[in-house]
């Protein structure tokens, strides 16, 4: 049976002028992603890796072309759509991480869920970051690994249709990198939810169920792995 593709990316093009130059961001970038999963976006600073992930995740708007999420045209939203898309159908992860100082870790998840619809159980999710014992910790009480944990918790906790992450490993160091990377694949297998990660480390591609690469704002490859490796295996 055909199966049809959650994320269609249709010719998407973004210019961006300064003044008399303009910067081309994405030039018709065409790709689709399957629900579950776990897609690696790679390419070298400057390639509109982080252009696209703003446009996926209905933060920016494209100067032509179209993305459609479970058959649902978001580059057609108006800002209204846009806003309840961005709460309700995406999770967010950076690599700093951006939780709220003033809050404590369960606080943290807890209040993005809030605003959400369809969430789920908090310390679930905090069991499922492994951070049930330090939930009640303020972030500067916590390692870098753990603060990501608490965004990746944050965003399961909405309980998205997608994930999308931007370096999310990019501040840590090799060994909680990979935790990281392996916490995220657990999460896209157990709850089936499908997770993008733009990076410019290649070594991430091995653990991809589909790698997409990009230069210059064009794809340069997609490749789909038959046998992506445990994120525990991979080196860099
Ligand atoms: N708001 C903006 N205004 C002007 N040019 C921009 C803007 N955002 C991005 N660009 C340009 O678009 C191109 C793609 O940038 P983008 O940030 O998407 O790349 P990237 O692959 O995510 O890079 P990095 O890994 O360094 O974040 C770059 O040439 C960048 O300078």
């Amino acid at each position: 049976m055909e199966r049809t593709p959650q994320i269609k990316v249709e010719n998407l093009s973004k210019v961006y002028q300064m003044g008399e130059v303009q910067v081309k961001a994405l030039d018709d970038v065409s790709f689709e992603i399957y629900e579950g999963e776990f897609v690696v976006i790679l390419g070298p600073s400057g390639s509109g890796k982080s252009t696209l992930l703003n446009i996926m995740g209905g933060m920016d708007l494209p100067t032509s072309g179209r993305v459609l999420i479970a058959e649902e045209e978001i580059t057609k939203y108006n800002d209204t759509k846009l806003t309840a898309y961005r709460r309700d159908k995406v999770g967010f992860v950076f690599q700093f991480y951006n939780l709220m100082a003033n809050l404590t870790a369960r606080e943290n998840v807890e209040l993005a869920a809030e605003i959400c619809k369809d969430t789920m159980d908090i310390d679930e999710v905090m069991a499922e970051v492994d951070l049930s014992e330090r939930k009640n910790h303020f972030p500067s009480q916590m390692s870098g690994g753990e603060q990501q944990r608490v965004a990746i918790a944050r965003a399961v906790a909405k309980n998205p249709l997608l994930i999308l992450c931007d370096e999310p490993t990019g501040a840590l160091d090799f060994k909680t990198g990979i935790l990281i990377l392996a916490l995220l694949r657990k999460i896209n297998k157990k709850l089936n939810k499908t997770v993008v990660v733009i990076t410019h480390n290649m070594a991430v591609g091995d653990m991809a169920d589909r790698v997409i690469k990009m230069r210059s704002g064009k794809i340069t490859e997609i490749k789909v792995n038959p046998e992506p490796i445990p994120p525990e295996r991979i080196e860099w």
